[in-house]
This record gives structure tokens, C-alpha cells and sequence, in this order.
């Protein structure tokens, strides 16, 4: 059996066509994957990571990515998903202002469906677009007024990608550690809020297959 100490859940959300599957693929399996479709429903990847912690030992940590589909018609599946999520990724791409202008109504189901003190990201994807409408300080402004950690990501030139899912994974271990203890398949109902938030510069420097129900892709 494989071995890990830290099994930790992310659900990706956010409109359709930002690019959330695609960030998945980026992490997962290291490619941008072309002509794929909209996502049906959910669909999950394993990656195993090693990451750092503060005392800078190496821990093994099981990330399972949840990616739901962005179109509203499966929303009553997908909202199923928030509530054992330890963080939620929320994606809006950077060059289409509509998938910014949702934001609210994310917000609005995170409140409703999720944990209170789940690990929230704000991610605009897309930076190797030319025809950015929203600014980096715009992006970051809503993270901050909304508690998230933010950062700006492509899943098309790998921009972020690893960082995004890194730092997560040591900002989930850090709140096990002071939870006391979490560990293999615990869900993280109480933890506490969280160093990202203030930690957005560092974070900053430098993040798509499915089926109703799942499909269980796995990479290591
Ligand atoms: N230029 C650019 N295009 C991207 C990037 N990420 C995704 N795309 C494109 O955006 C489109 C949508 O990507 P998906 O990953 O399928 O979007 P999604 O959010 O999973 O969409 P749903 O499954 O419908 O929720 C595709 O045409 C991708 O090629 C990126 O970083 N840069």
C-alpha cells in the first residue's frame, strides 16, 4: 500500500470554461490537454505529493482533486461535494470579466454549502492571455474582503500550477499539526483560519473528463 500520512480533499469551482479541468490535467499529469468538453458533473484526480514542513521535515501527502462542472444545470450534484472539502479552489478566468462577475454567487454557495472554515483560494487562471479584463489588484481585493488566498495562474504554460496545490498542501498539514494530529482520510471539520490570507505576495510569486457521479483518475 502506498504510503502516506495526509489525505487532503480540494474541489475546484467556478464558472464553465476557466479552466478548472484543465489546471487538474496541468497538476495531475503535466499537460494542457486539448478539445476536451465541459465537465459532466464531477470527476476526481490522486496526486501524491512530498512537501516540506516547518520543521523542515519531507511528509507524504494524498491530495484528491475534485473537479466539478461549471454549468449551472449541475449545480444540485456538485454543491454535494463542498462539504467535506478541506480547501476549495474558486477559478475565474482573468480575461473574461463574467466568470469575475460570478464570484458573488460562488461566495453566496460556498456560505451555504461548505465548511465555514474551509481553506479558500481565489484563482484568475488564464495569464498567458494578452487580453486580460481583470487586474491582478482586483483579484486580489475580492480575495481579501472575502478571506482567500489568491493567485494568478495558466494552466496552459504550467504558470502557478504546482505552487497552488503545494502551498495548499502545506497550509492543510500546518492546521492538521495544530489541530493535533490530522491525518488519513480525517475530514478537517474545525480548522482553524489560516496564515494564507496573509500570506498573498508569497503566494503570488509565482494554477479539466468526468462523468455524473465519478471517474477516478489516478497520478502519482
Ligand atoms: N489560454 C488559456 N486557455 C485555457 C487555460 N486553461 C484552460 N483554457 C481553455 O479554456 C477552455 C475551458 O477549459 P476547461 O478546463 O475545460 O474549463 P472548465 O472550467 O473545466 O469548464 P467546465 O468543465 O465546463 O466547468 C478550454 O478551451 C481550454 O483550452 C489557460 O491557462 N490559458
Amino acid at each position: 500500500m502506498e504510503d502516506y500520512k495526509f489525505l487532503f480533499k480540494v474541489v475546484l469551482i467556478g464558472n464553465s470554461g476557466v479552466g478548472k479541468t484543465c489546471l487538474v490535467r496541468r497538476f495531475t499529469q503535466g499537460v494542457f490537454p486539448k478539445g476536451q468538453g465541459a465537465t459532466i458533473g464531477v470527476d476526481f484526480m490522486i496526486k501524491t505529493l512530498e512537501v516540506e514542513n516547518s520543521a523542515g521535515q519531507r511528509e507524504a501527502v494524498k491530495l484528491q482533486i475534485w473537479d466539478t462542472a461549471g454549468q449551472e444545470r449541475f449545480r444540485s450534484i456538485t454543491q454535494s461535494y463542498y462539504r467535506s472539502a478541506h480547501a476549495l479552489i474558486l477559478v475565474y478566468d482573468l480575461s473574461c470579466q463574467p466568470t469575475f462577475d460570478a464570484l458573488n454567487d460562488w461566495i453566496r454557495e460556498i456560505q451555504e454549502y461548505a465548511n465555514p472554515k474551509v481553506l479558500k483560494i481565489l484563482v484568475g487562471n488564464k495569464t498567458d492571455r494578452d487580453d486580460r479584463e481583470i487586474p491582478v489588484r482586483v483579484g486580489e481585493e475580492f480575495a481579501k474582503a472575502h478571506d482567500m488566498y489568491f493567485l494568478e495562474t495558466s494552466s496552459k504554460q504550467g504558470e502557478n500550477v504546482e505552487k497552488l496545490f503545494y502551498e495548499i498542501a502545506a497550509e492543510l498539514i500546518e492546521q492538521a499539526r495544530q489541530k493535533g494530529g490530522l491525518s488519513r482520510n480525517h475530514h478537517n471539520s474545525s480548522v482553524t483560519n489560516l496564515g494564507m490570507k496573509n500570506n498573498i505576495s508569497s503566494f503570488q510569486s509565482n494554477c479539466c473528463s468526468g462523468g455524473v457521479g465519478t471517474n477516478n483518475n489516478s497520478s502519482n
